[in-house]
């Protein structure tokens, strides 16, 4: 009857759901920049981040925004994350005043590496679960590691059966 991957809970968000909560994470992050409360820069971390990069960066009015592309999954296995795409390193430097947004820490590795490239940058996610926490400086909703977050680009709409179904 369930063939769930490990992973029993899900946590789908909506494209609506998505626009609120990468709202909440620019507010939180208003005024916390290193230079007079202003952040210099976004590096979203592709793909999954540039969403929220792209909201955080209009709110914000941040127009330098570049990005790191990481890879790490595929589907839901996870392998040695990988840096396929650096940023503009003359625009990031040491990360100083550079927001990093990715919409969520699961394990926290693909961050770790990501921290490496830029130590002083402040790391922002959308959803965190409880073991990469550590590796985030502000984040909007937690949920438990054992919860799979379902992203509104990975689903479509689709009929279900009411649930007093035949079978
Ligand atoms: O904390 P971790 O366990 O490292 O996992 C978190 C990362 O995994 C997902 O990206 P993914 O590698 O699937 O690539 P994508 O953003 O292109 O979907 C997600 O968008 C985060 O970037
Ligand atoms: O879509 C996703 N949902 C998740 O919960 C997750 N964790 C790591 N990578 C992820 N991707
Ligand atoms: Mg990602």
């Amino acid at each position: 009857m369930n063939d769930r991957l490990p992973h029993e809970k899900g946590f789908h968000v909506s494209w609506d759901q998505l626009h609120r909560d990468a709202r909440a994470l620019a507010w939180r992050l208003q005024g916390h920049g290193p230079d007079d409360g202003a952040w210099r820069a976004v590096v979203a971390i592709t793909r999954g981040g540039m969403a929220p990069a792209m909201i955080v960066a209009r709110e914000l009015d941040i127009r330098t925004v570049d990005t790191i592309s990481v890879k790490s999954y595929n589907h839901q296995e996870q392998a040695e994350p990988r840096i396929i795409k650096t940023p503009d390193m003359e625009i990031v430097g040491d990360g100083t005043g550079v927001l990093i947004v990715d919409d969520l820490v699961d394990t926290g590795r693909t961050l770790e590496v990501v921290r490496r490239t830029m130590p002083k940058a402040h790391v922002a996610t959308v959803y965190a679960k409880p073991q990469g926490r550590p590796q985030v400086e502000t984040f909007v909703t937690e949920v438990s590691q054992d919860t799979w977050i379902f992203f509104p680009w990975d689903m479509a709409l689709q009929y279900v059966k009411p649930y007093r179904g035949d079978d």
